[in-house]
């Protein structure tokens, strides 16, 4: 081993870790820039480096031994701490270093300001005017207000053009009047809307002289500035505890008769005169933005997710000895058995492919806001499609991962200790934030329909879509020669992809021709269009995995990436069997392909997981440290459970 190879190697360690790290045919740093991006790695490292020095940074206790107010307290505690320090440690324009340093610092668990970041303000970026923005965002990018967006109503998420919350204009008064109408028209789910919000986006049917115009964003007080007592006409709360993601206020929200001034309509781009004159914006979905910019985010941050998950069973399966595969000899890690390494192998090789993916849709996105910029609409179209399929195509497996990597631990892995259970619960739910990931398959199932018809008509369609007018290929896998390299398993990937798509193409002409509604005819292809949908999203993860591999310098990361690619495009395309081959390959290098995410203990929070491997001592330490092991007998016990026994002895007594 050379020496550049051993970043992750410490003195002190587990030796079977070391064992594993000494094994390593590439420089872990070099691949966690490939990773993360050059500049983000060595950002997150130095990150990492700050907080170390930072103790009011640290947890107080592990998370899983608080209680949900203890968690609160702990995230608020820690943004006031961060408030004091955040612009020295990160450059608080930069998205992704911004997540990281929250995920370091206060975990996944989330925090009073999450969607200030993640939502209000992009909100108020993509859809303020320039004096809105003067007047709201630069208070809340100096974190003066915090802030939510509050779209969701008890009865209706999915489909926004039925939110029942209505701002109805009124002239004379040059004022919106926000009214909750119903019990079902009340904001649910809003992140930090319960307590911690002072402001919030919400998004309400808007109303000119009885004329119903859509749904539309406004600026809304939600408490007072130095009291933080609620406003008038508000009536405002905590949801109760969730799955997952504890240390987060979703909230809900009642507005009776709450009057706003007009000029509390963000109207960078649709807009209200003072005579009640409406403006439509160039693209009907303009005010969907902020969406897109959190979905186009949350495919790096669930590569994370799955990072994570794969980092503690990688590990932890590396020091973990049961059984045997030789009788005779003693017994084997389990990341020996050839049923582990299938299990997690081939979702190594997906936290690898999202990464790049997630990097790919940010780009995007930044593209598409600067095409915004200039007055060009025309790029919306195709990040709504790609954004759609990724968010819910990667949440999905992500979410799969994970498990796989919560089983690879065994009982252990069911132990809070392992932190998998707030993994995968914080996972899933992106399967369910940002759009139910059934219904985000639809939105792209349209865009590909679209697609079809213009193939079909003599056009050719462009960019992610272009394979599908491609006329001649081969039909089977069973014509792919090895020797044409990977370019040819992803000509069979497009393949696969277009014969779905038109597949479910000509099912819903047949039905549109049988004389059935255009939305009957829909909904009796949806199971194949999603399908196609789902094909068409994992074709691009794997167009783009290839491309970026291609794009690698150095040749030992190149060589291990190229070992990923071929897993994961065999795992996706052929058979089960036919990736046995593959996972020997990956054996030797599998600690270090996941000491190459640089996740750190802290950022961890995994007693399972640890760097060092010393995890059985720990798990005792973490056992004693339960708020249960306190007293002997818990006082609840006496109340209930002994009274209970001493009764039933008692009675068989007599
Ligand atoms: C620091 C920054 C980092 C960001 C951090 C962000 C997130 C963190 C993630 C993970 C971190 C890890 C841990 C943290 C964990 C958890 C929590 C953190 C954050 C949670 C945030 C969650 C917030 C929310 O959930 S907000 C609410 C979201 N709600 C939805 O998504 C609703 C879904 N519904 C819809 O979008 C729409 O209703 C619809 C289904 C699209 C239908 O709309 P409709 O108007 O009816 O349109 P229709 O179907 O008829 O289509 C017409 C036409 O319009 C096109 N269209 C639709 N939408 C769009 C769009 N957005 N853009 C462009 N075009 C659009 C559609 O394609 C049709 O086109 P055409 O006619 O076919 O041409
Ligand atoms: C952790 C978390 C944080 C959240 N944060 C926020 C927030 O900050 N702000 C906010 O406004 N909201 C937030 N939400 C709400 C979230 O955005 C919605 O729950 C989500 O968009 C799904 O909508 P829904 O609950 O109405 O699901 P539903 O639409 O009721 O889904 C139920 C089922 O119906 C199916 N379905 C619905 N419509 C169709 C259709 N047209 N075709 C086929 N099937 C369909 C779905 O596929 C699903 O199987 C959050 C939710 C969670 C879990």
């Amino acid at each position: 081993m050379s020496a550049h190879l051993n970043a992750a190697l410490r003195e002190g360690d587990n030796p079977e870790l070391t064992e594993e790290r000494r094994k390593a045919t590439f420089d872990t740093r070099k691949l966690a820039d490939e990773f993360f991006g050059s500049h983000l790695a060595r950002r997150r490292r130095e990150i990492a480096k700050a907080i170390d020095a930072i103790p009011e940074l640290h947890d107080t206790k592990p998370l899983p031994f608080m209680t949900r107010e203890e968690k609160v307290e702990e995230a608020a505690r820690k943004v006031f701490t961060l408030s004091k320090h955040i612009t020295d440690i990160v450059d608080l324009s930069n998205n992704r270093e911004t997540q990281s340093l929250n995920e370091m610092v206060i975990g996944i668990e989330g925090m009073p300001i999450s969607l200030h970041f993640a939502m209000f303000i992009p909100a108020l970026q993509g859809q303020a005017d320039d004096e809105q923005k003067r007047e709201w965002l630069d208070r809340a990018i100096r974190m003066e207000i915090i802030g939510t967006y509050a779209q969701t109503e008890l009865g209706h998420g999915t489909n926004l053009r039925m939110l029942e919350t209505t701002a109805t204009y009124d002239k004379q008064n040059k004022e919106f009047i926000l009214n909750s109408p119903t019990l079902t028209s009340l904001k649910w789910w809003p992140g930090n809307m319960g307590k911690s919000c002072n402001y919030a986006i919400v998004v309400a049917n808007l109303i000119i002289d009885d004329k119903l115009l859509g749904p539309h964003s406004f600026m809304v007080q939600l408490r007072d500035e130095n009291s933080h007592e609620t406003m008038p006409n508000i009536q405002i709360g905590d949801i109760g505890p969730k799955m997952a993601y504890n240390s987060s206020d979703n909230g809900f929200l009642k507005l009776s008769n709450l009057r706003i001034p007009r000029r509390n309509m963000l109207m960078k781009h649709a807009k209200v005169q003072e005579d009640g004159t409406y403006k439509k914006p160039p693209h009907e979905k303009l005010a969907y933005s902020a969406m897109v910019h959190v979905r186009s985010h949350m495919i790096t941050q669930h590569a994370m997710l799955l990072a994570y998950a794969l980092s503690i069973s990688t590990r932890y399966s590396c020091i973990r000895r049961q059984g045997y595969i030789d009788p005779k000899k003693d017994e084997v890690k389990v990341i020996e058995y050839q049923t582990q390494q299938h299990r997690l192998f081939p979702h190594i090789a997906r936290a690898y492919a999202f990464a790049f993916a997630g990097t790919e849709s940010i780009r995007k996105f930044e593209i598409m806001k600067r095409s915004l910029e200039a007055g060009n609409i025309e790029l919306i179209a195709d990040l709504h499609a790609l954004t759609s399929g990724l968010k819910a195509v990667v949440t999905y497996l992500a979410g799969q991962g994970i498990e796989q990597a919560r089983q690879a631990c065994g009982g252990h892995g069911y132990s809070m200790a392992s932190y998998m259970g707030e993994i995968y619960g914080v996972g899933i739910a992106g399967c369910t934030y940002e759009g139910e990931n059934l219904v985000m398959m639809q939105q792209l199932g349209r865009y590909l329909i679209k697609a079809v018809k213009s193939v079909k008509e003599g056009k050719k369609p462009t960019g992610y879509v272009a394979y599908l007018a491609h006329a001649g290929q081969r039909h089977s896998l069973i014509d792919c020669r090895p020797n044409e390299g990977y370019a040819e398993h992803i000509r069979a990937f497009e393949h696969i992809a277009r014969r779905q798509t038109f597949r479910a193409a000509e099912r819903l002409q047949k039905y549109e021709n049988s004389g059935l509604s255009t939305e009957q005819a829909w909904n009796n292809c949806t199971v194949e269009l999603n399908r196609a949908s789902r094909l068409h999203t994992r074709l691009f993860i794997a167009c783009n995995f290839y491309e970026r591999v291609l794009d690698v310098e150095d040749m030992a990361v190149r060589e291990v990436l190229e070992d990923l690619l071929h897993l994961h495009l065999n795992y996706e395309l052929i058979d089960i069997a036919s990736y046995a081959l593959e996972a020997k390959k990956i054996r030797p290098n599998a600690v270090s392909l996941v000491d190459s995410w640089e996740i750190t203990d802290r950022e961890h929070r995994s007693v399972l997981g640890r760097r060092d491997g010393h995890v059985y001592e720990n798990l005792f330490k973490w056992a004693k440290s339960s708020d249960l092991n306190q007293n002997d007998v818990l006082p609840s016990h006496k109340k209930h459970l002994l009274p209970m026994m001493l009764n039933a002895r008692k009675q068989s007594k007599l």
